[in-house]
């Protein structure tokens, strides 16, 4: 339901596009971008199975070739996180050499735009095949259920985030691959030192999907030191993105009311206004994701490392919104599990270690991410492409 008048809204909008295009467009000269190649155009072969697709790269070759870039393949693609990975990765090593892969089908403009291969982190047989078939070098597993859904569905939770690690560790393992695994602000709990929360603390998170990123970080920092596996692992905070939707966490308050804002002009909050957590915008961690998988092995004083940009309450995020769009209405109706999870994770989270030691920098804070995201969402994703 709408809480505009109907005959303002159409004005409104139109008075918001220009605004925030403007906002964009000088963003844009003032901020300086990821640093990526052009993306290179490459003509795009596209197989159902891993055996067939095991030629893809040499079959219609890209600029970038296998040998001076990495072939890596992208578990759980299909979330809120991997689309934009590919996109970026695809950019800086050559649209073949980086496969997305799921359990469900892609959307078309997904299938279209790359490799895209069917697989399952449960079906080690099926995963090492398309390793071996395809030449992975680099994996990078986001293959998760996240906390409010791994609370309903503790057996999927476990499975998917434990035995589906397992998987992925044995198999790097074995083909000596690079691996990424993104852990979490949800690997902490009440007991640890909540603001900021450093790298090493207490971690005795309260939820499933928090117990099973603890094992993913221990059992990757186990494995990297007994048989030399290239674990890399980054905290992410909450991750918060325009064109891609949440998958079920505790923090999707912050990406649901930026499409309400826009669309409704209503939100309710399933989180309390005073809920102080560290969110991330999407550019920013991807961006960190490249940036901790390039980094020379020797820089790399830890395996895991907490990286941080902002944090802010439900409150903080509604007053920089309606700073733009001063109609939204905003009402409450706590969720108690997700309540219960946020109340025990980090306010903020200490990354100085991050910096120091591959020059980690966020670049979004609260108002440019407010900026960002509403022109995103209202312009679609015309700003964003011509960039
Ligand atoms: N989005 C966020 O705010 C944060 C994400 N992360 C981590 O980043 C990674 C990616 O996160 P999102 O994209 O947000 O997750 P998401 O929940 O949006 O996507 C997870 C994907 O895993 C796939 N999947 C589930 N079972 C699978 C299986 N058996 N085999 C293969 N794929 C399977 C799902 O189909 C889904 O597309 C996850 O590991 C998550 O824990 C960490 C902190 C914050
Ligand atoms: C912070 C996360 O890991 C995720 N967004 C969740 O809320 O579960």
């Amino acid at each position: 339901m709408c809480c505009f008048p109907s005959h303002c809204r159409s004005m409104r909008r139109t008075m918001l596009v220009m605004q925030l295009l403007r906002g964009a467009v000088e963003h844009a000269g003032s901020s300086s971008r990821c640093g990526v190649e052009p993306l290179i155009s490459a003509v795009r072969g596209i197989s159902s199975s891993s055996q067939q697709f095991s030629n893809f790269g040499r079959t219609h070759p890209s600029s970038c070739t296998d040998t001076d870039h990495p072939k890596v393949l992208i578990t759980g693609g299909l979330g809120q996180l991997g689309v934009g990975l590919a996109k970026l990765l695809r950019r800086r090593f050559g649209k073949n050499n980086v496969i997305l892969s799921d359990i469900r089908k892609p959307p078309n403009h997904v299938y279209h735009n790359g490799p895209f291969i069917f697989s399952d982190i449960l079906d080690y047989k099926n995963l090492r095949e398309i390793v071996v078939n395809n030449n992975i070098s680099w994996l990078v597993h986001y293959s998760a259920v996240l906390s409010a859904v791994g609370e309903s569905n503790v057996t999927l939770a476990k499975e998917v985030n434990i035995t589906g690690l397992h998987n992925i560790l044995d198999i790097a393992t074995e083909h000596g691959l690079r691996v990424f695994v993104p852990s979490t602000i949800g690997a902490f709990g009440p007991s640890s030192p909540r603001d900021p929360t450093p790298d090493l603390c207490v971690q005795r998170p309260q939820t499933i999907y928090g117990v099973s990123k603890v094992h993913a970080e221990l059992m990757g920092e186990y494995y990297h030191h007994r048989y030399g596996l290239d674990f890399r692992c980054l905290r992410y905070p909450g991750i918060i993105s325009a064109d891609s939707q949440p998958g079920g966490g505790t923090t999707d308050y912050a990406v649901q009311i930026f499409h309400a804002a826009v669309k409704t002009g209503c939100f309710e909050c399933n989180l309390r206004s005073d809920t102080r957590l560290p969110m991330m915008y999407i550019d920013d961690c991807l961006r960190a994701t490249l940036e901790i998988l390039e980094a020379p092995a020797d820089t790399l004083v830890r395996r895991t490392y907490n990286i941080n940009a902002m944090s802010f309450t439900p409150h903080d995020l509604i007053q920089e919104i309606q700073k733009v769009l001063p109609d939204l209405k905003v009402t409450y109706n706590v969720d108690p599990v997700r309540q219960a999870i946020a109340d025990g994770w980090p306010m903020a989270l200490e990354d100085s270690a991050a910096r120091r030691d591959w020059g980690w920098k966020h670049e979004y804070d609260l108002q440019e991410l407010v900026q960002t995201m509403l022109t995103h969402i209202t312009t679609g994703n015309q700003l964003a492409q011509a960039y």
